[in-house]
């Protein structure tokens, strides 16, 4: 695709820690973090003025979707705004928790294994034409996800050395460090569930778009990431092998043996150069298999040209990764790459006197790595000391917080600001907006791309011979 559509899903850890008498557990902590929801928007499923969407299934996994955004900037911007969203939801509900004499924090993670081993996602979402064959497509992809982790994972600490399939050969079960969040707990290539063996790709098909044209490609796989030149790196790759995919460039056709023994050793193998079985009774490292999407891809974009401002900065990231993990040296990516960064610090504290990976200070450390706090969240703070770069500024971040990208978001947007204003009921999805009192109106925007539309402006209009409510300003202002 010339332009693509992409947005990402993710859903935050919580914790309640007390400073005086009086323990909440994470269930009961979200509910008090969505409140200020339930009483805006009474429910704690919602679309917001920033076209994204923030909502609580059941269970204590507080989540937040970005808007439809068609730039990479625009998706890190939004989806930082997401972390700055649940900051302020925190704000409020520790300021709400102490008028019921309760005084604690609220702590948000943004990773993907809490401390009993549950895993949580963060999904990937990006537009496809409907004509390109989804299945070929989705099998070329697997062997890139399977291996992508050693550039763009979160990084883990593992106390107790790798879990049980460690015992591959070459693999120690000392105390170690991976790649990875998530391929510990991802078992097959693809399939419609997400969660009973949870797939990397989830093949559900439900395009948010006019289905007869596109699909929506859902890797659900990925580790959440702090730094934002990760996400960078992560979904401007990922884009670049879909459209060496979609346009028939040649690609080897890797095909994985076994998805969850590849994606394990994978992981645990900071060398790289741990090999792994293929379907045709071949063997290969993440390092090889990496080197030839990079390649391709390179020859790709000189063939083609650089369709976004950072294709070159993706290709320069992709090959440093390779290249520091080739030589053991990590400090070419250490402010850039997620797992790279956080081990830099951890190394640090073990270097001051730390036992090693398995020291309780350590797995704390890690942790607070994810912390989404601005002020006290360890990624947080080395970017706010330079020791991570940064894509897109903290004002950018507050504004999209607000404001929706330039895409279909910005027509929910503008009309879940007219509706609250006019203090009518209405329901949205990703393609529809309704007022409830006028379901004739209706309106279905098919189109991800579309700014205008002149359904969503008369739609809005009915909405003028409404006395404007009580005063409303969007919250979390
Ligand atoms: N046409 C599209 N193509 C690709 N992504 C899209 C499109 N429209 C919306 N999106 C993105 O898809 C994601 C949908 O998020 P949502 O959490 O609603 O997920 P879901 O996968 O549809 O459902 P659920 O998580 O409830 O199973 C959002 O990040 C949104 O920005
Ligand atoms: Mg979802």
């Amino acid at each position: 695709m010339e332009r693509r559509i992409y947005g990402i899903e993710t859903e935050y850890g919580i914790r309640y820690i007390p400073k005086s008498l009086g323990h909440l557990g994470p269930e009961e902590t979200a509910r008090k973090l969505f409140k200020p929801v339930v009483d805006t928007w009474r429910s704690t499923n919602v679309f917001l003025p920033n076209g994204g969407r923030l909502y609580l299934d059941v269970g204590s996994h507080p989540e937040y979707a970005t808007a439809e955004t068609a730039t990479l900037r625009d998706l890190i911007t939004h989806d930082k705004a997401g972390e700055y969203l649940f900051n302020d939801l925190i704000n409020q509900a520790e300021d709400s928790l102490e008028d019921e004499n309760l005084t604690g924090t609220i702590y948000l993670f943004k990773n993907n294994v809490d401390s009993a081993d549950n895993s949580y996602g963060s999904h990937e979402n990006y537009m496809l034409e409907r004509k390109v064959e989804f299945a070929k497509l989705v099998a070329s992809l697997i062997p890139f996800l399977i291996t992508r982790q050693i550039i763009v994972g979160a990084g883990k600490t593992h106390p107790a050395g790798p879990p049980a399939w460690g015992t591959q050969p070459g693999i120690s079960a000392e105390p170690s460090y991976s790649f990875s969040q998530r391929a510990d707990h991802i078992w097959e290539g693809s399939s419609t569930a997400t969660t009973r063996s949870r797939p990397l790709i989830n093949t559900r098909d439900e395009p948010h778009a006019d289905a007869s044209l596109y699909r929506r490609l859902h890797v659900i796989n990925g580790d959440s990431n702090m730094s934002q030149t990760t996400t960078l790196l992560k979904i401007g790759a990922t884009d670049l092998v879909l459209r060496m995919l979609e346009e028939r460039y040649p690609l080897k056709d890797f095909a994985v043996k076994d998805t969850a023994t590849a994606l394990r050793t994978i992981s645990h193998d900071l060398t790289g150069t741990a090999r792994f079985a293929l379907a045709d009774g071949g063997e290969i490292s993440a390092l090889e298999m990496q080197r030839h999407y990079l390649e391709s891809a390179r020859a790709f974009v000189e063939i083609k040209g650089e369709h976004h401002q950072d294709v070159a900065y993706v290709l320069d990231l992709w090959t440093r990764t390779l290249d520091a993990i080739e030589a053991g040296d990590f400090s070419t990516i250490d402010t850039e790459i997620d797992w790279a960064i956080k081990k830099k610090l951890l190394d640090a504290y073990i270097a001051r006197g730390a036992s090693g990976y398995d020291d309780p200070r350590i797995a704390q450390l890690d942790l607070a790595y994810h912390d989404i706090d601005p002020r006290r969240g360890v990624y947080n703070l080395l970017a706010s000391r330079g020791q991570a770069k940064t894509v897109v500024s903290e004002q950018e971040i507050a504004r999209a917080a607000i404001h929706p990208p330039e895409t279909r978001a910005k027509l929910r947007g503008a009309f879940i600001n007219a509706a609250r204003n006019a203090g009518e009921q209405f329901t949205v999805d990703w393609v529809h907006m309704k007022l409830n009192a006028y379901p004739q109106h209706t309106v279905m925007c098919k189109d991800p791309f579309a700014t205008e539309s002149e359904d969503v402006q008369a739609l809005i209009k009915v909405l003028d011979g409404i006395a404007p409510s009580t005063s409303w300003a969007p919250p979390f202002i």
